[in-house]
């Protein structure tokens, strides 16, 4: 059994943020952290060089980015990885950055690609009590009250920004601590978020007063508490401006619509029109302000409808890779009647209908990788991404849904380049820098393998040999295991099917999926017809048989789903070896 990343089994030479985040980079950045001594007065001005955020209005605040809630509790528990394009990354972090103070300058790796920062829970550092005598800006009254209960939750987090050949960050939990001691709201209440504090000085500085900004805030309270803002109060508002005011010593007014009433300070008037209407520059209906944009020309939907009986052949919700550390292999193809995969060899040829091409982006959405040899890279230059509606780049957050693509190329014969359609999906943020599995004695060439690592791909060099001198199945996907791939997609071409579907392969399949087009392709394609087997006796039997077999009408295809006695990355033993003719006594 492989060892998780032993260098016997898989050396690997990492790029993008994921997996440089995870192993080489940890050993070039120092990794402690300096004492949480630093005092905070301001959500997302402190440490320094801070991201740059673009002024924040309270177009923010009626137009706030997609399921904001949600977002603030996933980057507030840092359950699992998170990953996100740069432009999410600003728009979503400025809501959040009250739980999160930075702790340090950021960290460079060697090749500048990769900067770190460290972030700690507020309530990390100690309280702070001003000492009585603690000198205060002029005009700035005494401080009376402790400043922040502190000390008491120790939940740390990082982020690792890629800038390559695609833009990224990557945000992880690190140290020991799995969860916060307290909840977000917690947090809401003693500390706002720069968004909010932007919207209200942005606000201000158009020259309203800060008792009508915070009542035009909080005109739409779901939405004010989506970004944090459940305690926001007057002089929130009032501190926010409060240099911009000092300066500008002029008149402030109400909203347009909006009046002082004693005793309720400031109001809507009767029927009048809230003022984030009112005010063209935060027109709700202006789609240039929206955050949903539109989805990229060749987006795929699968419905609903058509997904159910795909799920038995699925790797199971909340996957581990197996005991045997096999990932979960789906074996998925699309066939002609006659079992020809492409009209020629090299050639593509496109067998699936539109519903059941939707199928397989949905089945790349529920895989961690895709795997194909390098004849179908070479043949098709593959895009090898997911473009279902609603994963990464295609409506999605980050990569979220997105596969790896992996190429079995064992002689590193694929002739990549920035112009090949699988770094092209990289660099437009549509999907994940492919991994090359090579084979010991290969090598590639230097600057290719320079720009595999500047689009977040990496090669995986394998030494396990078949008898066919082939690199093994058994090492192929443990290898993937060991870097966290749970799920396999293997699409093809030809070569790759029929040697998955000999004997001492077909066991490590856990499910076939397979689109029959209708259609004869003739002879000389690339064919799907694994080697002959037979009995003890010599007598033919049948290659592969499936179970739990399914037939599904999609379109004009027809897709079977299957799966295999003992598969699941059960090892098949070598058939026994023909009985031996009893040995007779000489003369009998
Ligand atoms: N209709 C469909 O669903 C699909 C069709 N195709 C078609 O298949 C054709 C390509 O098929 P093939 O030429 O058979 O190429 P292939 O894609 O099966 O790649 C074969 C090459 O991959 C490497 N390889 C694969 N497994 C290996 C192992 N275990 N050990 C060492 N090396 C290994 C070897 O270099 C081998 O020459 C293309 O025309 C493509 O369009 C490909 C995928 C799906
Ligand atoms: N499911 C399916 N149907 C077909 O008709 C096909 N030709 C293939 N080919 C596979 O899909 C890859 C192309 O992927 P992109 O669309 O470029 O992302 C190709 O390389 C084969 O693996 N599959």
């Amino acid at each position: 059994m492989a060892d998780r990343g032993s260098p016997s089994q898989a050396e690997s030479s990492n790029g993008g943020p994921t997996s440089q985040a995870e192993s080489s980079i940890g050993g070039q950045l120092n990794m402690n952290l300096p004492p949480p001594d630093r005092l905070d007065h301001d959500a997302g001005t402190e440490g320094g060089d801070q991201i740059t955020i673009p002024t924040r209005t309270l177009r923010d605040l009626i137009n706030p980015p997609r399921d904001l809630a949600l977002m603030r509790q996933r980057l507030f528990e840092i359950k699992d990885k998170i990953e996100l394009q740069v432009d999410e990354f600003e728009r979503y972090w400025p809501y959040i950055d009250n739980v999160w103070v930075r702790q340090h300058k950021a960290g460079t790796d060697k090749s500048g690609r990769v900067i770190t920062d460290y972030y700690a829970c507020r309530l990390q550092r100690p309280t702070y009590t001003p000492k009585p005598d603690t000198p205060r800006r002029e005009g700035q009254p005494t401080r009376k009250k402790q400043i922040r209960e502190g000390g008491t939750c120790q939940m740390r987090l990082k982020t690792i920004r890629y800038e390559g050949g695609y833009s990224g960050y990557t945000i992880l939990k690190v140290g020991d601590e799995t969860q916060h001691t307290h909840d977000l709201d917690h947090i809401d209440k003693i500390k706002r978020t720069s968004v909010l504090m932007e919207i209200a000085r942005s606000e201000v500085m158009k020259g309203y007063m800060p008792a009508s900004v915070f009542t035009v805030m909080n005109e739409d309270m779901e939405k004010l508490v989506a970004a944090g803002g459940r305690y926001l109060n007057r002089n929130d508002v009032r501190n926010a401006s409060q240099h911009w005011r000092q300066i500008h010593k002029e008149e402030l007014r109400v909203h347009e619509g909006y009046k002082y009433d004693h005793g309720n300070g400031i109001v809507r008037h009767d029927g009048a029109p809230p003022a984030i209407q009112l005010n063209g520059d935060t027109s709700i209906v202006d789609p240039a302000l929206s955050d949903v944009s539109p989805l990229p020309p060749g987006t795929l939907r699968f419905p609903e409808s058509d997904r159910a009986f795909l799920q038995p052949y699925l790797q199971p919700e909340n996957p581990v890779i197996n005991k045997s550390g096999f990932p979960h292999v789906t074996l998925t193809y699309a066939t002609s009647m006659d079992s020809s995969l492409t009209l020629a060899p090299g050639m593509q040829t496109i067998l699936s209908g539109p519903e059941s091409k939707a199928m397989t982006h949905y089945l790349r959405s529920k895989h961690d990788a895709i795997v194909i040899g390098v004849g179908t890279a070479t043949a098709d230059d593959p895009g090898l991404n997911c473009r279902l509606e609603g994963v990464g780049g295609f409506g999605g957050l980050g990569w979220e849904g997105q596969p790896r693509p992996v190429v079995i190329d064992p002689g590193a014969r694929w002739l990549l380049t920035p112009n090949s359609r699988v770094l092209q999906t990289v660099q437009a943020g549509k999907g994940r820098g492919p991994w090359v599995i090579m084979a010991p004695g290969f090598s590639m060439d230097p600057m290719r393998l320079e720009m595999l690592k500047f689009y977040g791909g990496k090669y995986l060099g394998l030494t396990e040999y078949d008898k066919k001198w082939r690199l093994r199945w058994e090492a192929i996907l443990k290898a993937l295991a060991a870097e966290g791939i749970k799920s396999v997609m293997i699409e093809g071409g030809g070569m790759v099917i029929n040697d998955l579907l000999q004997p001492e392969n077909a066991n490590f399949i856990s499910s076939v999926i397979v689109t029959v087009a209708p259609t004869y392709l003739g002879k000389g394609g690339v064919g799907v017809c694994p080697a002959p087997r037979h009995d003890h006796t010599g007598r033919p039997q049948p290659a592969v048989r499936f179970q739990d077999v399914k037939w599904y009408p999609l379109g004009e295809d027809v897709v079977m789903c299957g799966k295999l006695r003992g598969g699941q990355g059960v090892v098949s033993r070598p058939p026994p070896a023909p009985p031996m003719a009893p040995m007779m006594p000489m003369g009998q």
